[in-house]
Parts: structure tokens; C-alpha cells; sequence
């Protein structure tokens, strides 16, 4: 059995990338970053736990995808351009088979977004996987989530849904159709990072923050942050095929774990949007407005409105 030296020499030494501004990568006490004059470090973190994040039977590859696309995702929702990543890996044993392609589904969303792993952590316990992410954004131009005012448009791209019902589908609970269950594991354990998105959201969007509670707690998050409330528009959801035969547009938006972004958008800068989403190429739909008076509105298909139910993930309740 491979030793912990071996294992990261095996591994995770090839995932340093090739980036210039990297003074000092793995092999030190730390790393040794050159930030580009001009620009702000922008630092996140996010942990994948078995059992809270993850099914026992998740494919290596999609754990070590996932665990740096949601991290890529929290960069991208502040308008941030991805360049580093530190990997902190605590596994029950040193397994080389997992380790080769857990390595590999890690490698190749770096590889595409030119990330470069600088340094990590590797120790014995319960699977869990801890990825800091680092990346920069010129100087005063980080998209946050206090900038929402009323009037402004609420965005969403892509779809939301699809990986909540993967979920409900992997505990039993619902029974998906066989194209929604294969595109629903795949926006589960697959999630594209909206990177280029993100970036073009600067100097556009008000607010943005990524979808990983649900869509209505994380548009709560921008409406807290920012002193305001908002009205959304049920009928204009952007859910995937068939969803509504087995979920409500509620629940649909209490999942969680889409890893798209929600942003909002001054009417001046909206008309920007239809260019922007064939540049990027991902559908950028409007799905309600904001509004001065706190509070989350939900208008149903037939134009009712009602205060949203309390929801999206919460680890403790
Ligand atoms: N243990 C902690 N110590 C310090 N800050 C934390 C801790 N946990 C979460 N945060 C911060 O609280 C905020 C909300 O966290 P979270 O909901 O995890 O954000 P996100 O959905 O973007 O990952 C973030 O700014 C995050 O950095
Ligand atoms: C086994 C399993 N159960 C439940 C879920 C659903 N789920 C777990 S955590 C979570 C929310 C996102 O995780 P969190 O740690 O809150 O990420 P953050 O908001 O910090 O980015 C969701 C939707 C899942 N993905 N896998
Ligand atoms: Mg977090």
C-alpha cells in the first residue's frame, strides 16, 4: 500500500499545471502566488462530505469534478477568473484505483479552466473532500451580493432542478423517466462552473450569488444582503424537460445544488442579455423583479401571488 508522500508524488504532483504566476507550487510548507498588479484575491471554500454532499456510490471522477466545480461556481458568481486550488483529502484508505480517477475527473475541469494545484492536505478519516479555490478580479469590480435595488430584472441561467430530482431519484423517493434520469445525474454529479458568465456579468449584473441551497434561498441570500426583496414569476422558470410530472415548481426551487447563477440586472443593462447569452452560450432567462419592500413573492401559474414558503438546504435543520 502506497504511503502518504507516495501517493501525492503519484497523483496530484502531475495537476500543478503550467500557470507563470505560480512562484512556488506542492512541495513546500506553502505556495507562493504572484497576483497580477491591479487585481483583488478572491478565496473560497467549499467541502464535499460522504452521506451530506454525495452518495457512497458516486464515481471517483465525479467527486473530483464536483469538488472543484462548486468552488470554481462560488469564483464565478463574483466575477472571478479562476487560478488556484488548494486540495485538503481526508480518506478512509489509500486506495490507488479511487486516487488515479479521482485525480483525473479534478485534472480535466482544471485543465479547462487553467487552474493550477498549489498545495493540498492528505490524512486518514471519513471521505471528504475540502477545495480552496483562488482566483482575482480587477480591483473594485467583484460582482457581490448586496448590490440588488428595485426595479431590477432576476436572472437564471441555464436550468434549475435537475440535480434535486437526481437526488430524490438515488433516495427512492421519486421514479424518473429514463432521459431525466440520465440528465439529471449528469447535472448532479457534473456541474459546469458558469466561469465565462461570470466574467461577462461584470460591470452588468447588480448582485449574483450561485445556486448550491436552491434557487429561492439563494435569491433570499441576494435580497438580505442587499435591503430588498423580490417577486418571482413561477410560470418563467427555466426546469427541465418533463420535471413537472413528478415535481412542483416549489420544490423545484428548494433543491439545491444547480450551480448556476442568479443575478440581477439594473433595465438598463438588460437589453445587454440577449447578446451576452449567445456569447457564452447558456440561456439567461428572467424569472421576476426586485422589489424595495423585503420580502420573497412567488406568482403562480395563474397570476397569484403569495408569500415563498421557507426553504433551500440548510445543514442544520
Ligand atoms: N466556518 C466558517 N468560518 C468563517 N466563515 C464562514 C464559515 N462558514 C461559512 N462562512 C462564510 O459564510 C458565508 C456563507 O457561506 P456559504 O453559505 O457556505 O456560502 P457559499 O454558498 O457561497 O459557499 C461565506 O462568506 C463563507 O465564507
Ligand atoms: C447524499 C446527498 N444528499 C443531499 C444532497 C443535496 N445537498 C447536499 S448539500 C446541499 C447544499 C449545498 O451544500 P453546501 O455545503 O450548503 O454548499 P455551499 O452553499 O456552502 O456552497 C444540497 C442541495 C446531495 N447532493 N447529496
Ligand atoms: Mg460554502
Amino acid at each position: 500500500m502506497p504511503g502518504e508522500f507516495e501517493l501525492i508524488a503519484r497523483h496530484f504532483a502531475a495537476l500543478t499545471g503550467r500557470r507563470a504566476d505560480v512562484v512556488l507550487g506542492v512541495g513546500d510548507d506553502a505556495a507562493l502566488l504572484d497576483l497580477p498588479p491591479g487585481q483583488e484575491l478572491v478565496a473560497t471554500v467549499d467541502t464535499l462530505a460522504l452521506g451530506v454532499h454525495f452518495f457512497a456510490d458516486c464515481p471517483p471522477a465525479a467527486l473530483g469534478h464536483k469538488a472543484l466545480a462548486v468552488n470554481l461556481s462560488d469564483l464565478a458568481a463574483m466575477g472571478a477568473g479562476p487560478a488556484w486550488a488548494l486540495l485538503a483529502l481526508t480518506l478512509p484508505a489509500a486506495d490507488d484505483a479511487w486516487l488515479a480517477r479521482f485525480a483525473a475527473g479534478f485534472a480535466a475541469l482544471a485543465r479547462s479552466f487553467d487552474v493550477s494545484l498549489v498545495g493540498g492536505d492528505t490524512c486518514r478519516g471519513p471521505l471528504a473532500v475540502t477545495i480552496t479555490a483562488l482566483g482575482h478580479v480587477p480591483r473594485g469590480q467583484a460582482l457581490r451580493r448586496s448590490g440588488a435595488r428595485a426595479g431590477d430584472g432576476v436572472y437564471v441561467s441555464g436550468e434549475i432542478g435537475a440535480a434535486g430530482l437526481a437526488v430524490r431519484a438515488r433516495r427512492g423517493e421519486i421514479t424518473l423517466p429514463a432521459a431525466l434520469a440520465t440528465h439529471a445525474a449528469r447535472r448532479l454529479d457534473y456541474p459546469q462552473p458558469r466561469v465565462a458568465l461570470g466574467l461577462a456579468l461584470r460591470g452588468l449584473a447588480s448582485a449574483a450569488i450561485d445556486v448550491s441551497d436552491g434557487l429561492l434561498a439563494d435569491l433570499g441570500h441576494i435580497c438580505a444582503s442587499s435591503g430588498v426583496g423580490a417577486r418571482l414569476e413561477l410560470a418563467r422558470l427555466p426546469l427541465p424537460d418533463g420535471a413537472l410530472a413528478v415535481a412542483t415548481r416549489e420544490s423545484l426551487v428548494g433543491s439545491g445544488d444547480d450551480y448556476e447563477l442568479c443575478f440581477t440586472v439594473p433595465p438598463r443593462h438588460e437589453p445587454a442579455l440577449g447578446a451576452l447569452a449567445a456569447s457564452v452560450g447558456c440561456a439567461l432567462t428572467c424569472i421576476g423583479r426586485i422589489e424595495a419592500a423585503p420580502g420573497l413573492w412567488l406568482v403562480d401559474e395563474a397570476g397569484q401571488t403569495r408569500p415563498a414558503a421557507q426553504g433551500g438546504h440548510d445543514h442544520f435543520r
